[in-house]
């Protein structure tokens, strides 16, 4: 519950713990975030970034509370919480022959579609949207069993934004993909957050997170190790601490730059 005149902020994690074989992962962690926010989750293997993301989309236990504009995530129906959190999972496995269109058509189950090949014109335009986002046309019609590596990343990350969620879950999107798409599609998630949603983005590319997102989580050993812009949640005392790095810091275009350099 939140007070009368007291706005519940956009996003909110509140002593979020997840156990996993026994052993704490996720350690009380507590975030408020707003909407309109490009948000990296970095941290060492096995700080815990998977499970965090996994618990908001509802995919393992945990203990603490997840809202979105004040509702708890864990209280909305399976439906409705389709539609308000969309999830790209780590390596996004793809098993079926499906061509790439209907693939990211399937972001449009929890709007209702059941066959992908035959769309409604809302579901239409937010399938083109989201295959102009990613950069996936002229892919449309070829099996997604066939795509390369990369190429299946982006039509995966299609089906997420075809989803149109108010937030958006998405596991080291950039790992599989060249230079020039790595740099398209974290423009494409800070053009998503800028046009409404809160973007939460796991990614072990400090240089990326850097320059594109608005808001960077550094987690360690399951515990929220820094929150903020990338100036004071990538600074070489945190780089330090939690990674064990020092890192090359400058600035190009304004925007500033990352890159880790030498293991201390
Ligand atoms: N199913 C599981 N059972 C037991 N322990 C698990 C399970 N899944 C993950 N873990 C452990 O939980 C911890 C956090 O894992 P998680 O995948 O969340 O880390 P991560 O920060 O995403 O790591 P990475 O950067 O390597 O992807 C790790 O120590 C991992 O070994």
């Amino acid at each position: 519950m939140t007070a009368p005149g007291v706005t519940a902020p956009f996003f909110e994690i509140a002593g979020l713990s997840v156990a996993l074989g026994g052993r704490t992962v996720v350690d009380a962690v507590s975030l408020a975030l707003p909407r309109q926010a490009l948000v990296g989750i970095v941290g060492p293997n096995g700080a815990g970034k998977t499970s965090l993301l996994r618990a908001i989309a509802g995919l393992v236990p945990h203990a603490g509370r997840i809202a979105l504009e004040g509702a708890e995530l864990a209280a909305l129906a399976p439906g409705l919480r389709a539609r308000r959190v969309a999830y790209l999972p780590q390596g996004h496995p793809m098993h079926w022959p499906l061509p790439a269109r209907e693939v990211a058509a399937l972001g449009r189950y929890p709007h209702g579609v059941r066959d992908p090949a035959r769309l409604d014109a809302a579901s239409e335009a937010a399938v083109l949207k989201a295959m102009r986002l990613t950069d996936t046309l002229s892919l449309a019609d070829r099996p997604v069993t066939e795509l390369s590596g990369g190429e299946r990343a982006r039509v995966a990350l299609a089906r997420v934004f075809a989803v149109e969620a108010p937030l958006v879950l998405a596991d080291e999107p950039t790992a599989a993909l060249d230079p020039r798409h790595q740099i398209e599609l974290m423009a494409a998630l800070r053009r998503t957050a800028e046009e409404g949603a809160l973007v939460l983005a796991v990614t072990h590319d400090l240089a990326l997170a850097a320059r594109f997102c608005h808001h960077i989580v550094v987690l360690d050993q399951g515990r929220l190790a820094a929150s903020g812009p990338a100036s004071e949640a990538l600074s070489g005392a945190v780089l330090a601490a939690v990674f064990g790095v020092r890192a090359f810091e400058g600035r190009q275009d304004g925007l500033p730059v990352v890159v880790p350099w030498a293991v201390l």
